[in-house]
């Protein structure tokens, strides 16, 4: 793990140890008054608890020196005394404890969901929905287990720790130095379990999510991997993935298994150290045996808050791992969305100087420049791979040029807030997808301030005529079985946000090339009465589209090789009209 954080191929970054460092002075800040008087109370009940061996070795001095039953009796009830204010600040720590912790998750998790909804879409598609959703969940969970308990409880045991040593010490420093000597071997072993419990368990989140991630992969293209055969392939890979996640859990369990025999047999150390050289000063008459039992009864009770400590090591390196992958979320870019970015000054799409890279691979376009003009209908053509579907995104502000610019009305569109890049330009693809929740719910992502009137409006302009046999009309939610909207119907859904949105540019990456010949019909009438009256960029997969169009571009390899109207083009004798003589002497286009 690196200082500020790391990223393993396209996946989100996970956080470094001084990330985290910091993130986590910036919780306890956010509610001082919680964390400083969790520490002060758990301070006030570990003094009170520290008066327990001293009484009990002032009443063995006392009863040798002679002292009746009214002495051993006071001192009894001054035992007791103490105990119960332990018991009742502790009570009273754990609370303000819980409710530190409580508060301080609430704020990780918020934190976390303002994170991933910043992020940029492409950043988000790669990272995975299994990674996004593990460290929301799981990673998350595992914080607050630890907020909950295992912080609060190693906090208050070190804090009794710490006075348990001191009292030692200043009982009689000779015994007391004895006692921390004898306390090393635990130390060496805590110190050799750290440094390989921390790796230990990144690699065990790491291997969840990825074992998540093949298994949601699988499961939504569970009709792909069917019609195709894949499913011995599938297994295989989750088999992996499986065998992955035993072999790092047999990793942290062995460490485990190695930590607390080591530190069981330490615990008796530092008595017997205190017993020994008690014996040997007793000898000499330089301590009491009530200071000598007080001394063994401090370092007995040392082992409590030890074996609080060393139980919840565990805890607190599996969930120090998840607070780095939950903080991870803060490292990856961010969508720079920007409300207070100027309104664009026209519809004019700018593309210029533009290119593009996917992560850390070799750039996809090479100083592309366009200009799309208000109102035009442009097709984008060129061979698999020539790059127009990263055209695409990136003139949705999907993603940002690695240089170069894309601009709405001189303004860059991945640099305007969601709701106002919405207004100005969409992207229409072949997926489409249906949200839980209501028909309404699903229409109001685009028009958060739209009437029922509009939404069926909206509805109608692109041919759901269905819409009015549903059982609840727009409270009807077609996650259900007996409503299962089909593909067409959740395209004209979509289609119905668009025309909501009401956006002047529409992006289409052709989106109804691969989609049945019923369903496109049926797509394509809607998509007919939105395209009406916007400007349009189609990334083309048949040339008919081209050939409607009133410009077509071509890209070749990421760059842009030729433009024109389809006249031109053929007219040129260039690529295009090479394409455009096979397509039509039937020779096809990819
Ligand atoms: N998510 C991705 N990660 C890495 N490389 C990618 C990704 N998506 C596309 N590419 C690469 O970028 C290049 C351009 O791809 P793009 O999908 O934009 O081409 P295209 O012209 O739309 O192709 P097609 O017509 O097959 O959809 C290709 O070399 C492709 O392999």
């Amino acid at each position: 793990m690196t200082d500020g954080g790391s990223a393993a191929g396209g996946g989100l970054p996970v956080a470094g140890s001084s990330w985290l460092r910091r993130a986590a002075f910036r919780l306890v800040r956010l509610d001082w008054r919680a964390f400083t008087a969790m520490l002060v109370l758990n301070a006030l009940a570990s003094a009170a608890g520290l008066a327990g061996p001293w009484l009990l070795g002032r009443i063995i001095d006392d009863v040798r020196d002679g002292a009746g039953v009214a002495t051993v009796d006071r001192l009894a009830l001054a035992l007791l005394g103490f105990a119960l204010a332990q018991f009742v600040l502790t009570r009273h720590a754990a609370r303000v404890g819980h409710r530190f912790g409580e508060r301080t998750l609430a704020r990780i998790r918020e934190e976390y969901t303002d994170r991933v909804l910043a992020l940029p879409v492409g950043v988000v598609e790669r990272a995975g929905a299994g990674d996004l959703t593990m460290r929301g969940t799981a990673d998350v969970a595992a914080v607050g287990a630890m907020l909950r308990g295992a912080g609060p409880d190693v906090l208050i045991a070190v804090v009794q720790a710490a006075f348990v040593v001191g009292a030692v010490v200043t009982l009689d420093p000779l015994l007391g130095g004895c006692g921390v000597l004898g306390l090393a071997g635990i130390w060496f072993a805590a110190r050799w379990y750290l440094r390989r419990a921390v790796p230990a368990y990144l690699a065990e989140g790491a291997a969840n999510s990825q074992l998540a991630e093949q298994l949601a992969a699988t499961s939504a293209g569970a009709r792909t991997v069917e019609a195709l055969g894949l499913g011995p392939r599938r297994l295989e890979t989750c088999q992996e993935a499986i065998d992955r996640c035993r072999e790092t859990r047999t990793r942290t369990l062995s460490l485990r298994s190695v930590l607390f025999p080591i530190v069981d047999v330490s615990y008796a150390i530092p008595v017997v150290a205190v017993l020994l050289a008690g014996g040997v000063l007793l000898g000499q008459g330089s301590v009491s045996l009530g200071t000598v039992v007080a001394a063994a009864l401090y370092l007995r009770q040392l082992s409590q808050p030890l074996d609080v400590i060393l139980l919840n090591l565990e805890l607190l390196q599996s969930s120090a791992a998840s607070f780095a992958r939950v903080e991870g979320a803060g490292l990856a870019p961010r969508a720079d969305r920007d409300a207070s970015a100027p309104e664009p000054a026209d519809d004019r799409l700018e593309v210029s100087g533009v290119r593009y890279a996917y992560d850390d691979g070799p750039d996809v376009l090479h100083g592309v420049d366009l200009t799309v003009r208000p109102g035009e209908r442009l097709a984008v053509v060129g061979p698999s791979g020539a790059g127009k579907t990263t055209l695409g995104r990136l003139l949705a502000g999907m993603d940002v040029p690695r240089s170069g610019s894309v601009t709405v009305g001189r303004v860059p569109v991945a640099g305007l807030d969601p709701a106002r890049l919405r207004e100005r330009v969409m992207l229409v693809t072949q997926e489409h997808h249906m949200f839980l929740g209501t028909v309404r719910d699903n229409l109001r992502i685009a028009a958060p301030e739209a009437t029922d009137d509009e939404f069926r409006a909206a509805l109608a302009a692109v041919g759901a005529d269905w819409m009015d046999e549903l059982p609840d009309g727009l409270d009807t939610e077609p996650g259900q079985e007996s409503e299962r909207l089909d593909g067409a119907q959740v395209q004209q859904l979509a289609l119905a946000r668009v025309v909501l949105a009401d956006p002047h540019t529409l992006i289409l990456d052709e989106a109804t090339a691969m989609l049945d010949p019923r369903t496109a019909r049926r797509t394509e009438r809607a998509l007919a009465a939105v395209l009406a009256g916007r400007t349009v960029i189609a990334i083309a997969h048949r040339l008919q589209t081209a050939h409607d169009a009133d410009r077509v571009a071509v890209l070749q390899d990421g760059r842009l090789t030729e433009l024109g109207t389809h006249d031109e083009l053929v007219a040129a004798g260039g690529t295009y009209a090479a394409l455009w003589h096979s397509w039509h002497g039937g020779g096809g286009y990819a």
